[in-house]
């Protein structure tokens, strides 16, 4: 049998709202109902590059706790302390990101926003959690935690939760690129994978200088789940025809984008598209991306269901940890200036 190839995409279209993904045949016994959210997946990967995941099995209630929690973090813990992990002193860039150190390029508005970032450990991963060592243990800098108690217990049973999504998610992405189902199982077992918790002053509403919250780009890993603040908007996503279109927040659901590795290795079936998050609610604003990545030590070889008479292999194989850390130093060096 010769190689299934995808069916020959969309491309960008132009669109006004992003799809919304019903998640309850994600592992649903009877393969036609699997394949049918595999079809809406590749729809929505391939004309958009976002959607929206509804019942996707994570409670709201452990939602609100991290939220919480990062609130707690943000205004409670005094500069000096959250200085103590800044992400400056971490090899992988994992820390606290003040809100100065978020500048865009010379000449340009600052970012306005805080960050904390964090990787995987492997005691939190509930299916590959055996492994341990530096290639399989994120050198975390979590923060005080006789002044912040619950934050790890919490911090970590999401992550946790987000490992299983996303392992569950990838089977789905799979499907949908004519692959066996199981093609990335092994591929992502001690996956590179990031939580940020992202925390957005306040603004004052109607001064278009001051709102601006991260600039326009793309995510570097496979794909993010990200939740955000169900009152205020800010997320905006780039159609095929350049208008930004609103990620409008949907309570009870997450965001899901495809990020440039996916993009990469799909001979960019799979669209990482452009986004920006624009505060000009005057209120305060959370959000907690979450990226999923591959091993870090897996080849990315363009895959062979994406390759096409129309569609010529266009990258050369990458290592999914290099481009990471290419990329990360990168956004580094040009947010460090
Ligand atoms: O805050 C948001 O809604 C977007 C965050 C984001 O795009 C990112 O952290 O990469
Ligand atoms: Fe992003």
């Amino acid at each position: 049998m010769g190689i299934r190839k995808v069916k020959e995409p969309e491309g960008n279209v132009p669109f006004r709202q992003l799809p919304i993904i019903d998640l309850t045949d994600l592992e649903s016994e009877d393969y036609s109902k699997r394949k049918k959210v595999a079809e809406d997946v590749y729809k929505a990967c391939t004309e958009v590059g976002f959607f929206y995941i509804k019942n996707h099995g994570i409670s709201d209630e452990l939602v609100k706790n991290v939220r919480k929690n990062a609130d707690d973090f943000f205004k409670k813990v005094p500069i000096q302390e959250k200085l103590k992990i800044d992400r400056k002193n971490n090899e992988y860039f994992l820390g606290y990101a003040p809100y100065e150190a978020l500048n865009e390029k010379e000449g340009k508005r600052p970012h306005s926003y805080e960050s904390l970032l964090f990787g995987r450990e492997a005691k939190y991963d509930k299916e590959f959690g055996k492994e341990t060592g530096e290639k399989f243990d994120a050198n975390n800098q979590w923060p005080p935690q006789d002044v912040l108690p619950e934050f790890k217990p919490c911090v970590s049973e999401y992550f946790s939760q987000m490992l299983t999504l996303s392992r569950k998610l990838i089977r789905i992405f799979a499907l949908a690129l004519n692959l066996d189902e199981s093609f990335f199982d092994d591929k992502v077992t001690h996956p590179g994978s990031l939580l940020a918790l992202n925390y957005y002053a306040a603004q004052v509403a109607d001064n278009p200088d001051a709102n601006t919250a991260i600039f326009p780009h793309t995510d570097h890993e496979l794909f993010t789940i990200l939740r955000q603040d169900d009152s205020v908007n800010s997320l905006e996503v780039v159609s095929g025809d350049g208008i930004w279109v609103p990620a409008t927040p949907i309570p009870g659901t997450f965001v899901v984008n495809i990020g440039d590795a996916l993009s990469i290795w799909t001979n960019n079936v799979f669209l990482s598209t452009l986004h920006r998050a624009i505060n000009r609610s005057g209120t305060e604003r959370y959000s907690i991306p979450f990226f999923f990545g591959a091993d870090y030590e897996v080849v990315m070889k363009t895959l062979p269901s994406c390759i096409t008479e129309s569609r010529p292999k266009k990258y050369d194989n990458i290592v999914a940890g290099e481009h990471y850390l290419s990329k990360m130093s990168y956004a580094f060096k040009k947010s460090n200036k």
